[in-house]
């Protein structure tokens, strides 16, 4: 605490309206220890709504984003917020290269002056997905505009002098207690629960990362101020479909409800990495990560799901 009765970590979220930034959110006020002030684009759509302090704020006006860290005089930036739709990258470059490149300059320069620590959150797109499952190390090499957004802004962030880390993850799935966010694992639950047939694409390889443990990554990366690339997922490869025949499993759905497309069908063969996946060793050793198998998440998240249907 300082002379003001503050808390000595003061969290500025960015993103707080999207999956992470609404389990960080809820995971950060479970703290007694920090001050947090969470912004988005959108008013604020988390339903924990108390204990912080929420600013509405387009992460493009750059003099508000100046005006919200001189004011709020963070210690440690979470910055979840990116365009994320693949899609919607390819179509407007130039606004996913704004969002997801300039936003974190800017935010770096403030970095550097002030002292601030910076977490920032990166994708499995940023490889191939041709040699996976992937080290920190391993050379980056996109297939569409969002990896290679991702990418620019890593060496730029690898470049400066602010303490920074970079968590890479993959298909994050879990609960959120805003009912709109939808992902594999609530798609798939949904379809299958009301005996809709669903297809899954059987040739793209992934470790889906469960929200909570991103979560715990991202306050651990705070912690820690740690600094450099960290990879975050689960560790068993699967391919999407297997992913989805262990939920259908796990829930007693039909598994003749799910057929295998390919994604080329789905038209995601030349923009998607194929085969990603991380090796997970650097964040167990110095984070403490502790990653939670896909298999293990599912009575967690059917537990959530009933909380929040209360
Ligand atoms: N979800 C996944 O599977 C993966 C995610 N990641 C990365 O993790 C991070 C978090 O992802 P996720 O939580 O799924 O992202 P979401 O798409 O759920 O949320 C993105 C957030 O960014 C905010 N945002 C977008 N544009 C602006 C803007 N112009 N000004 C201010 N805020 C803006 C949105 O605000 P609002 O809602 O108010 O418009 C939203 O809160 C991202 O950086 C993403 O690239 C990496 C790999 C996998
Ligand atoms: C629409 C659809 C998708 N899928 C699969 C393809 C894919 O592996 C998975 C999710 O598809 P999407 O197109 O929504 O997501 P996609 O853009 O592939 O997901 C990504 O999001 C960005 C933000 C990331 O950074 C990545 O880590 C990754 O998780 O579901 C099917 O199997 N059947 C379908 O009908």
């Amino acid at each position: 605490m300082d002379k003001l009765g503050n808390s000595s970590t003061r969290v500025l979220l960015t993103g707080s309206n999207g999956f992470l930034g609404q389990k960080c959110t809820d995971f950060i006020l479970e703290k007694t220890h920090y001050t947090l002030c969470c912004t988005s684009q959108s008013p604020n759509r988390n339903p924990n709504n108390t204990g912080y302090r929420f600013v509405q704020l387009d992460l493009l006006d750059q003099e508000g984003l100046v005006e919200l860290m001189e004011e709020f005089q963070p210690t440690h930036i979470l910055h979840t917020a990116a365009m994320t739709a693949v899609e919607a990258c390819e179509q407007d470059p130039a606004l996913c290269q704004k969002l997801n490149v300039d936003v974190v300059k800017l935010l770096l320069e403030a970095a550097e002056k002030n002292n601030i620590h910076l977490t920032f959150l990166s994708t499995d797109f940023v490889f191939d997905g041709k040699n996976g499952p992937y080290k920190e190390i391993d050379e980056t090499n996109p297939c569409n505009a969002y990896g290679a957004s991702k990418v620019a802004a890593e060496q730029i962030i690898l470049a400066s002098s602010a303490k920074a880390a970079i968590l890479r993850t993959i298909l994050v799935y879990g609960v959120i207690a805003d009912k709109k966010r939808s992902n594999l694992v609530l798609w798939a639950k949904s379809k299958l629960g009301a005996n809709e047939a669903i297809k899954v694409v059987n040739d793209q390889w992934r470790m889906p990362t469960w929200v909570d443990d991103l979560a715990d990554a991202c306050i651990l990366c705070i912690e820690k101020s740690a600094t450099g690339i960290y990879h975050i997922s689960s560790e068993k490869m699967y391919s999407v479909l297997e992913a989805v025949q262990e939920i259908a499993d796990y829930w007693g759905y039909d598994q003749s409800l799910i057929s295998p497309i390919s994604a080329g069908e789905i038209g995601q063969s030349e923009n998607r990495p194929q085969k990603t996946g991380f090796i997970l060793d650097k964040a167990k050793k110095e984070l403490g990560y502790q990653p939670t198998s896909f298999r293990d998440s599912l009575p967690s998240i059917d537990q959530q799901i009933k909380f929040y249907m209360k």
